[in-house]
């Protein structure tokens, strides 16, 4: 039982240059994402990352190798993977209730359960009581929790997500650290997160995977339970804080520095 991309190749066709020797974006990858897991993806501009969740979404199909779930080949997107981006397509004028509640429509659910369904989906995600918001009138951290709160509409196995939190500012970024914990633990979904922040890869993963460039192949899987401590109780500052979180941090770091040397 999990998302699977076996020895994945992605080539886009050759670009107008016409040049037919550049390497494939993504080479032989291999990478399991089981229930439950955490997998924080991070690698320099242009390693691939979106270029693997666009796999993985079933947005684009590979050019060898397999996606599969459940064993089952991905043909497309499909309701138990759902997607998240940076700046998620939200209605701006309509409230946040009807933004989560048009996911629902979509699966055939009645008005009234919908509204129901809606509001608790808001609540799950710390918004309860701002469901007759208009989208314009909610700050960009708020607004990204109607957007998971949308995908979450369609109670996703998966959640895949890329650069959710990019727009954000730090402090928001931070709240939305923990907030994120608590849906993944809630949920029990699968999360896959690429991201360009190393810490916040750091502190939310079970694994942080490290891309690197043209090819885009994995260099690292580091195992983390950084996120399992803060959900035990362990205030965030401390963690961040721990030695050991900076020893994987700036080791993290120093392989994408590393990486990108040996490129240029
Ligand atoms: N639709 C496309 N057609 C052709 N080439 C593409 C397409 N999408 C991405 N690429 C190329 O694939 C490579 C990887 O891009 P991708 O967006 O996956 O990287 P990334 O690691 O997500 O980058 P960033 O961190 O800047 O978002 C880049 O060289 C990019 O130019």
């Amino acid at each position: 039982m999990s998302l699977h991309l076996d020895g994945v190749t992605l080539a886009y066709p050759p670009a107008r240059s016409g040049r037919r020797d550049e390497p494939p974006v993504l080479r032989d990858l291999s990478l399991a994402i089981e229930p439950g897991a955490f997998v924080s993806v991070i690698g320099r501009s242009g390693s691939g990352k979106t270029s693997l969740l666009n796999l993985a979404a079933g947005f684009v199909a590979p050019s060898g190798g397999s996606v599969r779930v459940d064993g089952e080949r991905v043909e497309g997107p499909g309701a138990e993977r759902a997607v998240v981006f940076q700046d998620d397509a939200l209605f701006p004028w309509a409230s946040a209730r009807d933004n989560v509640a048009f996911a629902l429509r979509l699966r055939g659910l009645p008005g009234a359960e919908r509204r129901t369904r809606a509001e608790a989906l808001l609540a799950s995600v710390g918004l309860a009581g701002a469901g007759d918001k208009a989208i314009w009138e909610l700050s960009g951290g708020m607004r990204q929790r109607v957007g998971i709160a949308r995908a979450l509409a369609a109670e996703p196995r998966y959640l895949l997500m890329d650069e959710p939190l990019g727009a954000l500012d730090a402090m928001t970024r931070e709240r939305m650290h923990e907030f994120l914990l608590g849906i993944w633990q809630r949920s029990g979904a699968g999360i896959l997160l690429i991201t360009h922040g190393i810490e916040e890869a750091l502190f939310l993963g079970t694994r942080v995977v490290v891309l690197a460039g043209r090819p885009g192949r994995i260099i690292a899987d580091m195992p983390a339970s950084y996120g399992r401590r803060f959900l035990r109780g362990e205030p965030a500052r401390a963690i961040r804080a721990d030695p050991a979180f900076v020893a994987d941090r700036n080791a993290l770091a120093d392989m994408i520095h590393d990486e990108a040397e040996r490129a240029a």
